[in-house]
């Protein structure tokens, strides 16, 4: 991925600079009696990149949910740049919201290029009649289609696998797939959902380069991670849900340090890599028990 193959024709027009993109107030989602999100407010301006963390089943995919017309919240209102948005999911993804999953939902069987080319659908104005009779205005929409998917890909670096099967790609070049399909529908929010889970380090960098990278093209960025040196490098702000309500919300640095935060989540300080002390003691464990075996042919020899 390379940041000068941005599609800028695809682009959507840069919103000014600090204006308010995504303005959620006192959602609240109820299942029965469970309730899984509570009174949460959350904004996410132009320009930034906003992250949302929390225990497991706090409440984070069901926020999502609420935003991208999944789930009609019990209470509250969402709003995209200053409009209420419709209680259907097509209709908030051609309102301008598109959003990856949790778990990597492409069409297997079709080509990397057409997993874009579905992205497009909400773009494309061509109707039904127009698409079965294949008249002049559908082949100059698809032409058009095409070169933006090839552009996307361009910029995801997926432009030479683009005639390849979608379940042929390594996981992490299916997850960056993922990330082109939403781009395809040319969003101004992009809502990612773990978007580096399964990932090992090297592909976790490149998804971190590619979100800032899909942010200066002027798209603003929410994301669910568990990673939390992800987190705490690409956003600008982060968003803490614990049991279903929002405990803290400010920059990296305030969320690290706030210490109700490292009680319900954080467990101590983020200072490195999460897992590193426990690499660390594995590393130690390793080394003092090939220290012990390399000491113990010399006892055999000793007898
Ligand atoms: N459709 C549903 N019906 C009933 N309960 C649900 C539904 N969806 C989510 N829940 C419940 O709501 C709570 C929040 O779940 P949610 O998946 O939003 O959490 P999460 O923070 O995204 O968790 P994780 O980090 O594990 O993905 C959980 O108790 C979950 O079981």
């Amino acid at each position: 991925m390379t940041t000068d193959t941005t599609p800028k024709d695809t682009a959507p027009a840069a919103p000014t600079p600090g204006q308010t993109v995504l303005d959620a107030r006192g959602v609240t989602m109820r299942f029965g009696g469970l309730t899984a999100v509570r009174n949460v407010d959350l904004t996410v301006n132009s320009g930034e990149i906003v992250g949302l963390i929390g225990p497991n089943g706090a409440g984070k995919t069901t926020f999502f949910n609420c935003l991208t017309g999944l789930y009609i919240p019990t209470e509250g209102e969402v709003r995209y740049k200053g409009k209420v948005l419709p209680a259907k999911s097509f209709k908030v993804t051609a309102a301008g919201i598109a959003r990856t999953f949790q778990n990597i939902r492409l069409f297997a069987n079709m080509t990397v290029l057409e997993n874009v080319l579905v992205g497009r659908h909400t773009r494309t104005k061509e109707g039904l009649w127009s698409a079965l009779l294949r008249g002049p205005g559908f082949h100059k929409a698809e032409a058009t289609s095409r070169d933006r998917a090839m552009e996307l890909l361009k910029f995801i670096g997926l432009e030479k696998k683009a005639e390849h099967l979608a379940r042929n790609l390594p996981y992490g070049e299916q997850r960056k797939l993922e990330i082109a399909r939403a781009l395809a529908s040319e969003p101004g929010l992009l809502l990612l959902d773990e978007p580096t889970a399964g990932m090992n380090p090297q592909e976790t960098r490149a998804t971190e380069e590619l979100v800032f990278a899909i942010r200066d093209m002027g798209i603003a960025v929410l994301v669910i991670e568990h990673d939390m040196r992800f987190i705490f490098n690409l956003c600008d702000r982060v968003a803490v849900l614990v049991q279903g309500e929002k405990l803290v919300e400010g920059s990296s640095e305030v969320v690290q340090g706030d210490e109700r935060v490292i009680a319900a989540y954080l467990g101590e300080p983020f200072e490195d890599a999460p897992g590193a002390k426990e690499v660390a003691e594995v590393e130690a464990a390793e080394a003092n028990a090939a220290t012990q075996t390399d000491a113990a042919p010399r006892k055999e020899n000793d007898r």
